[in-house]
């Protein structure tokens, strides 16, 4: 079976409070980007273990512990009449982005096997196995625009009038590590309320949606502030980070994004929400 893990974006992003578990709890829109992976997962040869071959892009750390592989033994664990399988990553979306591409891979794995051996799994404890993937992983099993809360894993319905936006996400070939970044948050309440906010036209979210990494890793990092800077005088109507970095998009309602020149070690995705 053939999958196209795709990733997401971060519209605002609050980290309003440090928890006991170590995690903090936030507030953020989650939106699927149609920047995808692609992953196939078949039965294995007789007798042989599950394998995962890599292609693209590649991926820093033991490919055992490849988030597609943990999802595919959490799996077995719980259905032992669940074969080995083959499992092939193509990685296309950028590694440590804030595009949750991780996060992606892993759901789809485990919507593929649940759909590839007929599991018969419910949509809800699909999202319970992911939870324990990845704080952003329960997002991709459904994959419609949510208000996330919690450690990111707590979802609530959203109406978004996106979908159609030109969108350019420009990633500077900088892994940033999310408990890197997170070690640089003081964390406070929204400044606004973030349902309200994109309820409004986005041509108002300059003013009102913020990603509260943007700041603390500005000191580190000043190329994400030259990104937005290029995407707002560019003719974006909003810009941003999305999740812990390092990648930065611009949106752009109703109009094709004008031509724009990045370094050649950048990667650009181009396209529409
Ligand atoms: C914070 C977000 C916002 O979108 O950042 P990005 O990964 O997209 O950049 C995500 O929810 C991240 O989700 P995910 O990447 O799955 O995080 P995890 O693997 O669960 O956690 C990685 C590390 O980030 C920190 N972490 C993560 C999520 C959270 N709510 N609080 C945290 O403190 C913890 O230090 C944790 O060990
Ligand atoms: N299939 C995978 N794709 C990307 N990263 C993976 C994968 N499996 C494990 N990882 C690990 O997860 C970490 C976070 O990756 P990713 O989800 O792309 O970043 P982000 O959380 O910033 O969106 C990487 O450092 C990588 O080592």
């Amino acid at each position: 079976m053939l999958v196209f893990p795709n990733a997401k974006l971060n519209l605002g992003l609050y980290i309003t409070e440090r928890r006991p578990d170590g995690f903090h709890n936030l507030e953020s829109v989650f939106v699927p980007l149609p920047w995808t992976d692609a992953l196939e997962i078949l039965p294995s040869e007789d007798g042989q273990a599950t394998s995962l071959t890599l292609t693209g892009r590649p991926i820093p750390g033991d490919p055992a512990t490849n988030l597609c592989v943990r999802a595919y033994e959490l799996l077995q664990a719980d259905f032992p009449q669940l074969p080995s399988a083959q499992i092939f990553l193509h990685k296309i979306v950028p590694i440590g982005a804030g595009l949750g591409g991780g996060s992606a891979d892993a759901a789809f794995a485990l919507k593929a096997a649940n759909d590839l051996f007929s599991l018969n799994i419910p949509i809800e404890a699909l999202e319970a196995y992911a939870r324990r993937l990845g704080s952003d992983c329960a997002f991709f099993i459904r994959n419609k625009p949510v208000l996330a809360t919690g450690r990111g894993d707590v979802f609530e319905e959203i109406e978004l009038n996106v979908a159609g936006a030109g969108c350019v996400v420009v990633y500077p070939d900088l892994h940033i590590s999310t408990p890197e970044a997170f070690a640089r948050i003081t964390p406070q309440p929204p400044a606004q309320a973030l349902r309200a906010a994109v309820a409004q036209p986005l041509e108002t979210w300059r003013e009102t949606i913020h990603n509260d990494f943007e700041r603390a890793l500005a000191p580190k990092y000043p190329v994400l502030a030259d990104i937005k800077q290029r995407l707002y005088a560019a003719g974006a109507a909003y810009a941003s980070l999305s999740g812990s970095g390092s990648a930065v998009y611009g949106l752009w309602p109703d109009r094709e994004p004008r031509t724009m020149q990045w370094p050649a070690e950048f990667t650009v995705w181009k396209g529409r929400l």
